[in-house]
């Protein structure tokens, strides 16, 4: 199978990137996993313009309080885009089917219910090896489409 990058992103060069202020909410489970995903995701948002000072880190425990902690800052109205970032991978039993839903819809309730772009970094994979893959391995990083994702619809709000 031919090996696709799934991050290959080309430099959007969005005016006034400097300005934007930008929430990313990191689930400390699977970190091995998704401090990856957060640093991919900064190094674009830096590489973009975005201002160190303008982005905000938060740590929860697992995939599932990413509903919570991003709402919560989708409302402060201070942020104008968030980021969740997370790593759920499969076990035995339907657990994985439960928190993968759970934060999809959550995530999903953050864009339509607050008027902030919240984008839905979150692996859902069966095996360790496909998280690794796509958290900076053979198949790029999720984190860096993420971060390209938020840039754009930051700019999409602000020409409406
Ligand atoms: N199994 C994984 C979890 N499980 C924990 C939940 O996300 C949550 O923290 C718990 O149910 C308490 O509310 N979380 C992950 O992020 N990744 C997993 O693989
Ligand atoms: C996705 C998870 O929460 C996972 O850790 C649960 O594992 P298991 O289904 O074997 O309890």
């Amino acid at each position: 199978m031919a090996t696709v990058n799934l991050s290959d992103y080309h430099p959007l060069q969005i005016d006034d990137a400097d300005s934007f202020r930008i929430g990313i909410v990191v689930s400390e489970w699977n970190d091995f996993v998704t401090f990856n995903l957060r640093d991919a995701a900064l190094e674009v948002l830096t590489k973009e313009g975005v201002s160190l000072e303008n982005i905000k880190i938060f740590k929860v425990p697992g995939a599932f309080e990413l509903n919570y902690a991003s709402m919560q800052l989708c409302k402060t109205g201070y942020f104008d885009a968030i980021i969740a970032i997370g790593c759920v991978i499969r076990g035995e039993t339907p657990h994985f089917d439960y928190v993968c839903s759970a934060v999809a819809q959550g995530i999903k309730d953050c864009n339509i219910l607050t008027d902030v772009p919240a984008i839905f970094c979150l692996l859902t994979d069966d095996t360790k090896e496909q998280s690794i893959a796509r958290s900076g391995g053979e198949l790029g990083n999720k984190g860096v489409e993420a971060a390209a994702t938020a840039l754009q619809m930051i700019d999409f709000k602000r020409k409406l």
